[in-house]
């Protein structure tokens, strides 16, 4: 007879850190007080014997980029994966595809610049113009004087980890000698100093005003090469030699179409709950700039982040139509046993269905 879990079952996978500085234990304990399971993953043991899970919230973030050097972070990645083609019913907060997208910042400005695109008449919204270096080739001055202008900002391909908030702000061809390969060049937009983060949680998003860095004159000047840690900068409690500034006349924040447009079309294109935008409001135009993406921000100013997350996941698992608890155990749902083949001796996955559910049995050579 299947097991019939009643409360709904929700995973969580967040590194010690990230769960301390949200002190998501609140959030869990408001989750169980609310009628649900709240279950922290283990990537290293048998998600089966852990799950089922109606959905999982996640910033793996870390995980896919040692995946990308290191085995055994591959195999926790591919273990999720596995559970996830097996249990088409539990829900990920966020998609996997989407967060490599945004682990990339070649990537994240191709969608910016796409949504950029899609504005009809004068738009409100732009992608300040960038350029993707790949080495230093010998067309590069060419390159920036054909698509940029000075003040230039150089950023690192990678979006995340420990070096990807290392960056350098170039003023003149002699500086791009200081441009350090896979990066990504972009032109530097005066905006006072004022960065507009937008934290987006399902349906809801949240504007919250951050320091910044200041105006520089346009066009190339002896200013020599500036390095700098961003997160020194555009933290609520940043106070940077960069943020300093004369007394700016204050900045008109995005109007509430504008933000509502970047939320509706990085929603539509990532399939995202769970993400940040940094825009900043060109001092010249008045017109908005999408400067970042990022999955699973801080949320830091948001005292509303438990609640609207509590919300959203409340609509996701009613709005569910099957739940993997209520099936789990059926006789037809592949167990653990059923994978322990070797994947190379499966030419194709085996479809199974179980009602009006197509189960996939995927051969996993490792423990599942
Ligand atoms: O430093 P936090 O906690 O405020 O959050 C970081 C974010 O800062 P913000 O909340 O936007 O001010 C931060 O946003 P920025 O990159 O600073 O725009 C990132 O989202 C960062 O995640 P990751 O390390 O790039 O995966 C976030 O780091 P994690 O909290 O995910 O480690
Ligand atoms: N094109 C730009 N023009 C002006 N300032 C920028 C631009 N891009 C980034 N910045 C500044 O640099 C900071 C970090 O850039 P961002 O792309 O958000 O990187 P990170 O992923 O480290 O947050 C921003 O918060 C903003 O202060
Ligand atoms: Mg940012």
């Amino acid at each position: 007879m299947p097991s019939l879990h009643t409360r709904k079952r929700i995973g969580v996978y967040l590194n010690e850190n990230k769960r301390r500085k949200l002190n998501f234990d609140v959030f869990e304990e408001l989750c169980r007080n609310h009628g649900y399971d709240v279950i922290e993953v283990d990537l290293t043991k048998c998600l089966n014997s852990q799950g089922p899970f109606d959905l999982i919230i996640h910033k793996l973030t870390d995980l896919l980029i040692e995946a990308g050097q290191d085995l055994a972070s591959h195999h926790l990645v591919q273990r999720l994966q596995v559970y996830l083609d097996t249990h088409p019913f539990t829900i990920l907060l966020d998609p996997l595809p989407a967060l490599y997208t945004l682990l990339d910042r070649f990537q994240s400005y191709r969608l910016i610049k796409s949504l950029e695109t899609q504005q009809q008449g004068v738009s409100a919204l732009f992608s300040p113009p960038c350029v993707e270096l790949m080495s230093k080739r010998s067309d590069m001055v060419d390159l920036v004087r054909d698509r940029l202008t000075f003040p230039i900002i150089c950023k690192t391909q990678v979006a995340h980890g420990p070096r990807s908030h290392e960056m350098s702000l170039i003023f003149n061809e002699r500086g791009l000698k200081d441009v350090t390969p896979p990066c990504l060049l972009q032109s530097f937009v005066n905006h006072s100093a004022t960065l507009y983060k937008i934290f987006v949680v399902g349906p809801q998003h949240f504007v919250v005003k951050r320091p910044s860095i200041r105006n520089f004159p346009l066009g190339e000047t002896d200013q020599t090469t500036i390095f700098f840690n961003s997160h020194h900068v555009s933290k609520a409690e940043s106070c940077s030699h960069l943020s300093q500034t004369p007394l700016y006349p204050d900045v008109l924040p995005p109007s509430d179409d504008v933000v509502r447009q970047v939320v509706q079309g990085l929603q539509d294109a990532l399939g995202m709950s769970l993400f940040g935008v940094d825009l900043i409001v060109d001092t010249q135009s008045g017109r908005c700039a999408v400067i970042d993406v990022n999955a699973f921000p801080g949320y830091e100013g948001v005292s509303e982040f438990f609640p609207a997350l509590l919300s959203h996941v409340d609509k996701l698992l009613n709005n569910s139509k099957e739940s993997p608890s209520a099936l789990e155990g059926s006789p037809d749902v592949p167990t653990c046993e059923d994978r322990k083949m070797d994947l190379r001796s499966l030419p194709e996955p085996c479809k199974r269905r179980v009602g009006s559910t197509s189960y996939f049995t995927i051969a996993f050579s490792a423990d599942c």
